[in-house]
């Protein structure tokens, strides 16, 4: 299903597990950073909605989204039960975007193969600055609220 007949905003709540006692490493891109900044607000959030402690959430900022996956490798050491990777990746002129996309997919999905904290895919992959503000915050919600959701699971599932 297109994320444009499914809101990346919703979910539900009942199907979340008490997130009180998980730590999360949040991983954020600096490259578009007005859709990164949108998209971190709604992990965070979200996060703090399902009773998840300010001072269980560590930040750090990388300079772009190929840079995320070093970042998480890094993250992933820290005391942290989940690590979201968050980036925006916005189509130019050139073939770099679909380097630079398939460069962080791939390694972002390597991490989740070689260690044993989950990471989270958060990075929106846009023809166009307009699908990005869409899916971050805008129309079809927000995909950090998506991915705050995603890793409350999947540390739950980490435990099991
Ligand atoms: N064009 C975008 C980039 N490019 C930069 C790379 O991610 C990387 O930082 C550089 O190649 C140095 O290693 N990054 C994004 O996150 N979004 C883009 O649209
Ligand atoms: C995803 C990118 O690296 C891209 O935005 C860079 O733009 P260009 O392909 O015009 O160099």
């Amino acid at each position: 299903m297109a994320t444009a007949n499914n809101n990346l905003s919703e979910y539900d709540k009942a199907s979340i597990p008490n997130a009180s006692n998980y730590r999360f490493g949040i991983v954020v891109s600096e490259w578009n950073d007005t859709i990164t900044e949108g998209l971190f607000k709604g992990a965070y959030d979200t996060l703090l909605e399902n009773n998840v402690a300010p001072g269980n959430i560590t930040r750090w900022n990388v300079p772009g989204s190929f840079e995320l996956i070093y970042g998480c490798k890094k993250m992933q050491r820290q005391r942290v039960d989940v690590v979201i990777a968050i980036g925006s990746v916005i189509q130019g002129e050139t073939k770099h975007f679909d380097f630079v996309c398939e460069g962080v997919a791939q390694g972002i999905k390597d991490l989740n193969v070689l260690h044993d904290v989950p990471v989270i895919f958060c990075v929106l992959t846009d023809n166009n600055i307009q699908q990005s503000i869409d899916r971050s915050g805008g129309i079809h919600g927000n995909k950090g609220t998506e991915a705050a959701v995603a890793a409350i699971k999947m540390a739950f599932l980490n435990e099991q």
